[in-house]
């Protein structure tokens, strides 16, 4: 069996199989490796959301000699500890992994909960900003959908987007609350650490000295700088606080219905 089909069959796999054939003709097509097609493919992607950094693109990766062993990637359902630790055994600092999941401010959810499939993790997911780091702070009162799969989905403040389990516990606990809140408003802050993490995810296990920079083909985004907003009917009363060191950034309200 090739190693996209073994990988695919892994639970945290689910939903990737229409972009894993399409960027994997690109590939053979252009004859270039499955790892440089992925990373360029979500620097490109990555350019169409305003606000979003420019990312590093090496080029020439090799081709992977095994399929990875299963249960490597994270699942939502994962204690924050689980998560942090597996992130560090990977590379990645508590810093880092708060700063990647700014990836989840252009994402959406697809395989969680089918009744509500494409609903955004926040208001803004075609625009990178710490929005999301805002919303997920809000208290959550209902499942959007029908609720299916409870141990991967949290509460949400609206029933217009969706909450992973995981993305309502690192928000909250002690380790990770402060370096969560830090991004909220500060999109140059958000945008460097995310770029600078994504540095060692795109490059993991990579001699970087065999890789040619090829960044000058990413495309830059549209520039975006503006403040989180708290969400439509919503007020400061409805967002949780659990990083009791540092003061809650100043937030306006949006003028707009959602
Ligand atoms: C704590 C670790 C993480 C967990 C448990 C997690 C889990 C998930 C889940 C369950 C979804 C929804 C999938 C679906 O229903 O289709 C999702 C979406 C997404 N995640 Fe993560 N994720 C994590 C970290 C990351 C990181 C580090 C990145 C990239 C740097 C990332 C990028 C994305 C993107 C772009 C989407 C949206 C996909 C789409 O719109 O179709 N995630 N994540
Ligand atoms: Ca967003």
């Amino acid at each position: 069996m090739k190693y996209h089909a073994i990988e695919l069959a892994y639970p945290a796999s689910r939903g990737l199989e229409n972009i894993t054939f399409a960027l994997k003709r690109v590939a053979d097509k252009h004859k270039v490796s499955y790892g440089d097609i992925i990373q360029f493919a979500g620097a490109v992607a990555l350019s169409n959301c305003p606000g979003s950094p420019r990312l590093q693109f090496l080029a020439g990766r090799p081709e992977a000699k095994a399929p990875s062993p299963p249960y490597l990637i994270p699942s939502p359902r994962d204690t924050v500890d689980k998560i942090l630790t597996r992130m560090a055994d990977a590379g990645f600092t508590v810093d880092d992994t708060i700063a990647l999941l700014a990836a989840h401010s252009v994402g959406r959810q697809e395989v969680i909960d089918f009744t509500v499939a494409g609903l955004p993790l926040d208001s803004t997911p075609g625009r990178f900003d710490s929005q999301f780091y805002l919303e997920v702070l809000l208290r959550g009162t209902n499942y959007p959908g029908a609720g299916q799969n409870k141990t991967m989905q949290a509460k949400s403040p609206s029933s217009h987007q969706f909450r992973l389990t995981s993305d309502a516990a690192l928000a909250r606990a002690p380790i990770t609350a402060c370096r969560w809140q830090s991004f909220i408003n500060h999109q140059s802050r958000l945008t460097s650490a995310f770029r600078n993490a994504m540095v060692k995810l795109a490059n993991n296990g990579q001699n970087t000295d065999d890789l040619i920079d090829c960044s000058d083909i990413i495309p830059f985004s549209e520039f975006w700088d503006g403040p989180a907003e708290l969400p439509y009917g919503k007020v400061l009363a409805d967002l949780e606080h659990p990083c009791s060191e540092q003061p809650f950034p100043a937030l306006s309200s949006a003028k707009r219905s959602p």
